[in-house]
């Protein structure tokens, strides 16, 4: 996504440990614009596979799942790091590590939202390892729902997510991939994949 990959060059900043800050368009303010280009583009990628859901997890993955189900027109579905005391039992948890906060998340999943007849794309903001998405596809399973694909806003290929989620034999699709950064090359940015 060409338009995704300038912001990046132009806004994103490198942190100390791998980390890229897109605060300005991804993970603080989102910009509408760009954002319902990643719908449009990510529903261009999924209709095919006819999903009936939309699956990400709070906080960042909200924005780009919305955009993608809404061109999908169909339920977005986000897990919480928290259960609230609305959640109906029995509900699918997982635990993954919170990449930017540190530490390890408990994740749930109501089984109101989530079962057997669903049809899955789980779209999230940052495919790094690749641990969130293997906790998301865990509680897919444990419902009983049929992943369909994995989708994701940035990918940083030298964290070797993809690799890492390969045995789950479904399309991953991202759009835009940071190949490498550091100090003396800067951001090394080029389309999605
Ligand atoms: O592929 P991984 O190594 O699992 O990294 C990717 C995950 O890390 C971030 O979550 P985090 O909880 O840090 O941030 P958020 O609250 O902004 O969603 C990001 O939103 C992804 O969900
Ligand atoms: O804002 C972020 N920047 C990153 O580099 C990253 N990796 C995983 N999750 C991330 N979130």
């Amino acid at each position: 996504m060409d338009s995704l990959v300038q912001a990046i060059r132009e806004q994103g900043v490198i942190l100390p440990g791998g980390f890229l800050k897109v605060d300005g368009l991804v993970n603080h303010q989102l910009l509408p614009r760009l954002t319902r280009e990643m719908g449009v583009r990510f529903a261009q990628l999924f209709a095919p596979l006819n999903p009936t859901k939309v699956l990400t997890i709070e906080v960042s993955g909200i924005a780009p799942a919305i955009a993608a189900a809404m061109e999908l027109d169909v339920p977005m579905v986000y897990a919480r790091k928290k259960k609230p005391l609305t959640m109906k039992e029995p509900a699918f948890t997982a635990s993954s590590v919170s990449r930017t906060k540190g530490g390890n998340v408990d994740l749930f999943i109501s089984s109101e939202f989530l079962g057997p007849a669903d049809r899955v794309v789980v779209i999230d903001d940052f495919l790094a390892s690749g641990g969130t998405l293997r906790a998301l596809t865990g509680m897919i399973e444990l419902s009983g729902a049929t992943l369909l694909g994995l989708g994701c806003v940035v990918e940083k290929e030298f964290e070797k997510g993809r690799e890492h989620l390969a045995d789950l034999n479904v399309p991953i699709h991202t759009l835009a991939n940071i190949v490498r950064m550091s100090e003396h090359e800067g951001i090394v940015v080029e389309a999605g994949r």
